[in-house]
């Protein structure tokens, strides 16, 4: 109702076209470390400009478009952190997210982007035939390496919400364990925890790594290889499968499925971790808007709907699915029943 009253305006559309700008502006303010200057309490373009070895001009005008995009606050002439820049943005923050740049605007990513006509015209990736499935594609180190700090918090929740800690036994599977978080928090919540961990070879490195680092890696173990090909062993008590799903086709994450079934043991679950939309497909529209970067990046791949996932589960012979919400997390948890 509100869009037919109102008066028909192109400033949508000219701020669609314009937003790779917002992009830029943050990008350069993450690798200037504006929020680390900003943050210690230098805040007049100036000093800052002298902080962080920059014109001043050009600070001046940094700093004023990331008050506009909403990034800082403007008093007096000087700049001060919002709360949000202030947790997510300052990297001597524990819940810094600005590495993320390395892998969210890394070009095998934003190139997908460059001809997304053709992949709309196609269905699928116009980057390569396997888009960035292609086995041991590089970009997935970055993203073991870039992305682990906003894995860590649904790490965690995950790892609260299936209540592991009192159980005498628990075989974990990661499957596609990237920087390791997922498997790692189960183990630090269970001490009879095994984590197996699949994942390609130069990416497992990075999850050993922080398995040490975390003082797990004695329980910590490696499967590397493709996860349609590698032996997952038997009698898994939990499968965690976060962020991996929605590469691939309905008929191939239900092969993937039917593998995974074979390994659990009766009763075991599977956690599914992923953008989930509703039924419209549209809402919310962190989650929905998820399926465009799977159209870009992959040939298949797609962001599904909770009555699909337990579709996909229940074909491969599941028992049933639970939807479940995290707090203030865009994905959500399927938890599915051999
Ligand atoms: C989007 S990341 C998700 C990583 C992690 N599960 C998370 O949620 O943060 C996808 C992961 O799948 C891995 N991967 C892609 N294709 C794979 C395959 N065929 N077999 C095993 N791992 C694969 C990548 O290396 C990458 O670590």
């Amino acid at each position: 109702m509100e869009n037919q009253s109102r008066t028909p305006s192109p400033a949508l559309f000219l701020s669609t076209v314009n937003a790779y700008q917002r992009t830029a502006a943050i990008k350069a303010a993450i690798e200037l470390d504006v929020f680390t200057a900003i943050g210690s309490g230098v805040e007049e373009a100036t000093s800052l400009a002298q902080k962080c070895q920059t014109s001043e001009r050009g600070m001046r005008i940094l700093c004023d478009y990331l008050a506009i995009a909403g990034f800082l606050i403007k008093e007096a002439g000087g700049y001060k952190l919002t709360p949000d820049s202030a947790m997510f943005l300052v990297p001597s923050s524990k819940a810094y997210v600005g590495s993320t740049i390395e892998f969210i605007l890394s070009p095998s990513i934003t190139n997908a982007f460059d001809n997304l006509s053709t992949a709309v015209r196609q269905g699928g990736t116009a980057m390569s035939a396997t888009g960035t499935l292609e086995p041991e594609h590089p970009v997935w180190v970055k993203f073991a390496k870039a992305m682990a700090p906003a894995m860590a918090m649904p790490a965690q929740l995950i790892a609260q919400f299936l209540k592991v800690d009192s159980l005498k036994r628990l075989k974990v599977l990661d499957i596609s364990a990237s920087h390791g978080l997922f498997g790692i928090a189960i183990a630090q919540h269970n001490p009879h925890a095994e984590i197996f961990a699949v994942d390609w070879a130069p990416v497992l490195a990075v999850a050993e790594e922080n398995a040490r680092a975390c003082g797990v890696s004695e329980r910590y173990h490696t499967i590397a290889g493709s996860a349609f090909e590698v032996d997952y062993g038997k009698d898994c008590d939990l499968v965690l499968l976060p962020n991996f799903l929605h590469h691939f086709d309905p008929a191939t994450c239900e092969i993937l499925l039917k593998k995974i079934y074979d390994a659990l043991a009766d009763g075991g679950r599977v956690v599914t971790f992923e953008f989930i939309p509703n039924e419209d497909r549209i809402t919310p529209p962190e989650a929905a808007a998820f399926s465009l970067t799977m159209l870009a990046t992959t040939p298949s791949g797609d962001a599904y709907t909770f009555a699909e996932y337990e579709q996909m589960f229940g074909n491969a012979g599941f028992n049933h699915s639970e939807l479940h919400l995290l707090p203030n997390l865009p994905q959500q948890v399927v938890i599915s029943y051999k």
